[in-house]
């Protein structure tokens, strides 16, 4: 039903944002990963997450190509036994496989797909529309594959069809909205304002599905968990502030450039919080603040990452224990 598969994810915590079963739903579409509040994270930041995806898609073109290599050398192989002992054999063998192959072409459906493109990443800001030129040139890049198919069978050429995934609040609705040029879509700083599938057709070149914001069904990943909660990327769920806000002073406790941002938290509240644990920085902020009601001191907290008071930065970097 859908040509390509935009999987949406926070820059901020691209770990915990990458759904589980995104592979298992899509199975060989092309996938475009788009890492939006690109805002949000330092350069530092980006450029390591950058790194990481350039080796990992050397590591999986690699594994491509040695595959190809066995399957072409296998061939070789076969085609040698088969000169050895029977060539004229051999040669209808070819022939009629060429026939199937010619057969089976003639009836492939129009959406069995492109050729797999190997995973790509972009780099969005909903809010501003940075990036999603590119990401637009590249979902529409698709339509060239699928309508030189449909021009082969007589038909006209037809929109890409795309869906859009990803956890709720991430800026599915943003992005929809930038990618077509004008507001489509309801887009709001409280998770779950998407609440139904639905086809958003502007009958120009690309069709988007708008989805609800997703949580795996069986969520068991703590650590993932709590990152969602601290991005409010997790949904209507509730959980303590206090804890959360705790969990946000850890994660940042551990971060390799976190001089600034320990920085920003000691001149707002007058502790350092490398001094005491991250749950008594949280009482201590409290007691500074909110006469002792550690909860609106960790709403405070949480919503000082949020809006960037604390400077823009990632709360999973590669290689960081997530
Ligand atoms: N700073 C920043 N804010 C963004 C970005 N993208 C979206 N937002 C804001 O984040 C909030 C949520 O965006 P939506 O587009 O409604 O998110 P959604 O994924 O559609 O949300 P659900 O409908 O809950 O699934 C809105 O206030 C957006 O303006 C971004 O790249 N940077």
């Amino acid at each position: 039903m859908v040509d390509v598969v935009l999987e949406v994810r926070d820059a901020r915590i691209p770990h915990s944002t990458c759904h589980p079963q995104v592979p298992l739903w899509i199975g060989s579409k092309p996938r475009l990963v788009v890492m939006n509040r690109q805002d949000m994270i330092a350069r530092a930041d980006r450029a390591a997450w950058d790194k990481h995806f350039t080796a990992e898609a050397a590591a999986a073109q690699a594994a491509a190509d040695a595959k190809a290599a066995g399957k072409r050398k296998a061939a070789a192989a076969r085609a040698a036994a088969a000169a050895d002992s029977e060539q004229q054999h051999a040669a209808q063998v070819q022939q009629q496989e060429e026939e199937q192959q010619q057969q089976q072409a003639q009836h492939e459906p129009e959406d069995a797909g492109p050729p797999p493109l190997p995973q790509q990443v972009f780099w969005t800001d909903g809010k501003t529309g940075s990036g999603v030129h590119s990401l637009r040139r590249a979902a529409l890049k698709l339509s060239d594959h699928i309508n030189a198919k449909r021009a082969k069978r007589g038909l006209a050429p037809r929109p890409v069809r795309a869906v859009v995934i990803g956890f709720p609040n991430i800026g599915k609705s943003a992005l929809i909205n930038r990618l077509l040029g004008r507001r489509v879509v309801e887009s709001a700083a409280r998770p779950g304002v998407t609440r139904v599938l639905r086809w958003v057709r502007l009958g120009g070149e690309l069709d988007l599905l708008d989805a609800p914001g997703i949580i795996p069904a069986a969520f068991n990943d703590q650590a993932a968990a709590q990152a969602l909660a601290i991005c409010n990327d997790i949904g209507e769920a509730s959980y303590v502030d206090s804890l959360i806000a705790a969990a946000m002073i850890i994660r940042i406790k551990t971060l390799p450039r976190n001089r600034p941002i320990l920085a920003a938290l000691q001149r707002r509240y007058r502790a350092d919080p490398l001094s005491m644990s991250a749950e008594d920085f949280v009482l201590h902020v409290a007691g500074e603040v909110f006469g002792g009601d550690a909860e609106k001191a960790g709403v405070r907290l949480l919503g000082d990452y949020r809006n960037g008071a604390l400077g823009e930065f990632a709360l999973e970097l590669p290689g960081m224990q997530h």
